[in-house]
């Protein structure tokens, strides 16, 4: 097998995982997320390492919907005010500085939705909604649950080491709720163009 066959199969599988992950998102999550998107004041976001890019990226792309979106931790990021919304990415769900900013949140009387592979976890107990994505890394050396993956990753031991499956996931997941806001809000690319930095 050629590199490039390698990597082309490892785009595959991860395109297998995202089918996987898109048929297993529940309904009511995603309804009560756009819910809150929409009928937030402003929406602050915050994530750690690679989680806390994908919450970057998504605080981009709610500013340039016209939504007021911070992201938490940034130097001109301003005062949280009650009833003000938290979008809180993590996988584990169970991150110290993170799952200490939800509780800190929380404290202020911040609704605190949360992005994770495990609802039952630090942040998911305090979160007012939360999405599940679904991400088996975890389970892939545990023999009795996880052999239809482990038979799928074959040779492929080294796809999507470590959080990677709800990193790439989540992504994924949160451009897909842009997509879907521009949808309800009427609102165009050309909308979103205007408010692209223009100083870059
Ligand atoms: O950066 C990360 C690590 O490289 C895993 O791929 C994680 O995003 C970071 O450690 C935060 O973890 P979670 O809060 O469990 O998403």
């Amino acid at each position: 097998m050629t590199e490039c066959e390698n990597v082309q199969d490892m785009i595959r599988l991860m395109a297998s995982k995202l089918e996987e992950m898109a048929d297993s998102l529940s309904d009511k999550e995603v309804k009560q997320f756009i819910d809150e998107i929409l009928g937030a004041r402003s929406i602050y976001v915050m994530g750690a390492g690679r989680s806390g890019l994908v919450a970057k990226s998504f605080a981009m792309r709610l500013m340039h919907l016209g939504l007021k979106s911070y992201v938490i931790g940034e130097t001109i990021t301003p005062a949280m005010k009650d009833g003000d919304t938290v979008v809180a990415f993590s996988g584990s769900g169970e991150t110290k500085t993170i799952a200490e900013l939800c509780e800190t949140a929380k404290a202020l009387n911040g609704r605190i939705c949360l992005v994770t592979s495990k609802k039952d976890s630090r942040i998911g107990k305090i979160a007012n909604s939360t999405v599940v994505i679904e991400s088996h890394r975890d389970q892939v050396d545990d023999e009795s649950a996880e052999y239809e993956i482990r038979q799928m990753m074959g040779d492929h031991k080294s796809f999507a080491p470590l959080g990677t499956l709800f990193e790439t996931g989540s992504m994924v997941f949160a451009d897909s709720i842009i997509s879907a806001v521009m949808e309800i809000i009427e609102c165009e690319e050309s909308d979103l163009k205007c408010r692209h930095a223009n100083i870059e």
